[in-house]
This record gives C-alpha cells, sequence and structure tokens, in this order.
C-alpha cells in the first residue's frame, strides 16, 4: 500500500529550480534511496515532505492525507520522522533526554498534570525514560547515555539522532546521510540499523552518498538530476542505467 505519494513536486528559490516536476512514492514498509549529485535537490525534496519548505507547487499525500501547508510539527504528529545531514541533537543535554524528547510527541498529558506531578504525569515521565532507552538500545548506543550528547564519538551521535527519530513511532522515516563520516566499521553498522528499522515496519527514504550503502540497503533508487527524476528502479537496474553512470556515476558501468 503507498504510505507516501509525491506528484508534480515543484520547488524554486528565486530563479533556481531546486525540484522540477518530481514524482514519487513510497509504500508502507519500503525502502527507497533519493540519490544523484550535490545540488540535484534530494534535502530540498526532504524539506517540502517534513513541511520544512513550501512546495511551489505539486501535491504530497501521506496515506491519502494532504501534508500541503502544514507545519514540521503537524507533519511530524502524522508519523513522519527524519534526521539531518548536519547533526541536530541539543549538544548540552544528556543523550537520554535528547531521545525522551522524541517522545514527548505522542505523550499524554496536560500542562495542568506536569505543573502538579500529578501520577498521570510520572507515569508518563517513567514511560517516556523506558521508551528511550528502548530505542537507545534498539540502535546499539555503547556510549554514556548520560553524559551531554556532544561528549558521544560521532558514530554514535548519529545512531543517538536515530533514536530519537524513531521514539516519535513513525511510519515513515527520513534519513539524510545517515553514513556520512563513519568509517567501515560503522558503515556496516547502519545497513544493519536500516534494516532492522525496516523490520519494524517503519517505510524509510535515505539520501546518501554511498553508493555500496545505497545499493545494499535500497528496495528502490530514484536518481534525480536538477531536481528531476532521470531513473527508478531496483538497484541493479539503476546502476547500470547510462543517463545515471553519465549524470551520477561518471564512469562505466560495473561488470
Ligand atoms: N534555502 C535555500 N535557498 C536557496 N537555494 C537553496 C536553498 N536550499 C537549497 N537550495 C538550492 O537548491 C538546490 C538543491 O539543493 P539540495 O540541498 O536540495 O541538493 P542536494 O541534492 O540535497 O545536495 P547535497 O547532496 O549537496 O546535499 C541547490 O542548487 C541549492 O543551492
Amino acid at each position: 500500500m503507498t504510505l507516501l505519494d509525491v506528484t508534480e513536486l515543484r520547488l524554486s528559490f528565486g530563479g533556481l529550480l531546486a525540484v522540477d516536476g518530481l514524482s514519487l512514492s513510497v509504500r508502507e514498509g519500503e525502502i527507497v534511496s533519493l540519490i544523484g549529485p550535490n545540488g540535484a535537490g534530494k534535502t530540498s525534496v526532504f524539506n517540502c515532505v517534513t513541511g520544512f519548505y513550501r512546495p511551489t507547487a505539486g501535491r504530497i499525500t501521506l496515506r491519502g492525507r494532504d501534508l500541503r501547508g502544514l507545519r514540521p510539527s503537524a507533519v511530524a504528529g502524522l508519523g513522519v520522522a527524519r534526521t539531518f545531514q548536519n547533526l541536530r541533537l541539543f549538544g548540552e543535554l544528556s543523550v537520554l533526554d535528547n531521545v525522551r524528547a522524541g517522545t514527548h510527541l505522542w505523550l499524554r498529558q496536560s500542562v495542568l498534570d506536569a505543573l502538579l506531578h500529578t501520577p498521570r504525569y510520572r507515569r508518563s515521565e517513567h514511560e517516556c525514560t523506558e521508551q528511550a532507552h528502548h530505542w537507545l538500545d534498539f540502535v546499539g548506543l555503547r556510549g554514556d547515555r548520560y553524559g551531554p550528547a556532544r561528549a558521544l564519538p560521532y558514530g554514535e551521535q548519529r545512531r543517538a539522532e536515530i533514536a530519537r527519530a524513531l521514539a516519535r513511532r513513525p511510519g515513515l522515516l527520513l534519513l539524510d546521510e545517515p553514513a556520512a563520516g563513519l568509517n567501515h566499521g560503522e558503515k556496516a553498522g547502519m545497513v544493519d540499523l536500516i534494516r532492522r528499522i525496516r523490520d519494524l515496519g517503519v517505510a524509510i527514504m535515505l539520501i546518501e552518498h554511498d553508493m555500496g550503502l545505497v545499493m545494499e540497503v535500497s528496495e528502490r533508487v530514484v536518481v534525480l538530476n536538477f531536481g528531476r527524476e532521470i531513473a527508478e528502479g531496483r538497484p541493479e537496474e539503476v546502476r547500470r542505467d547510462p543517463a545515471v553512470i553519465e549524470a551520477y556515476l561518471g564512469g562505466e558501468p560495473d561488470a
């Protein structure tokens, strides 16, 4: 079943068309990668889907519901979570509290509960903490979760950011270059983590420059160039597509 449907999406900055009539869809539980050269418009697509940018034209629906005009918090509330190219953890806050911040989206407590520290408030706070631990365990965080997020090694910060996104219990997770800056071993761990997230039933859209990772993990790949789709298909189809080789891989096709 289709989860996300993007139709004829356009986004312009002044005279520059960052996204130029793009249509794509993501099915429930599917892993779809969005690849293309620098400046092709990949992050702009994420920003449109998540409500950070308002598209110039086009339609974006999630389970049939129109996302146009919704603020980022409203889109998140509908089950779309994301991570950023440049990490956006609260550096001074503990790792655990960063992830707890993700859980607050589905928390049932009123301002009055919080002010009066009612039993309901204490129960839900306890549940938040439990959930945060659960997601930190799930992503395999080894570092100190009680210490400030900025003290974690870079690869661990990426995992913590994913834990925070998962704590929102999304149906769709957008990962913007999750393997950037990771070493070889950490990349293999990221492949495993992405698959385990999908196994939870969460659909994933992935922007990634590491082609090895993209080819290994994606069910479908959409290739952008100058804001337009130039190819779409299974990884092995896309890597042999002459338009992709010309625009992006810049070399001979693999044997
Ligand atoms: N806020 C903005 N204001 C003006 N131009 C922008 C803005 N955001 C993106 N652009 C431009 O839109 C185009 C697409 O950028 P985008 O970041 O979406 O590309 P990308 O494919 O994600 O690139 P990269 O792989 O380098 O992250 C680029 O030419 C970029 O300079």
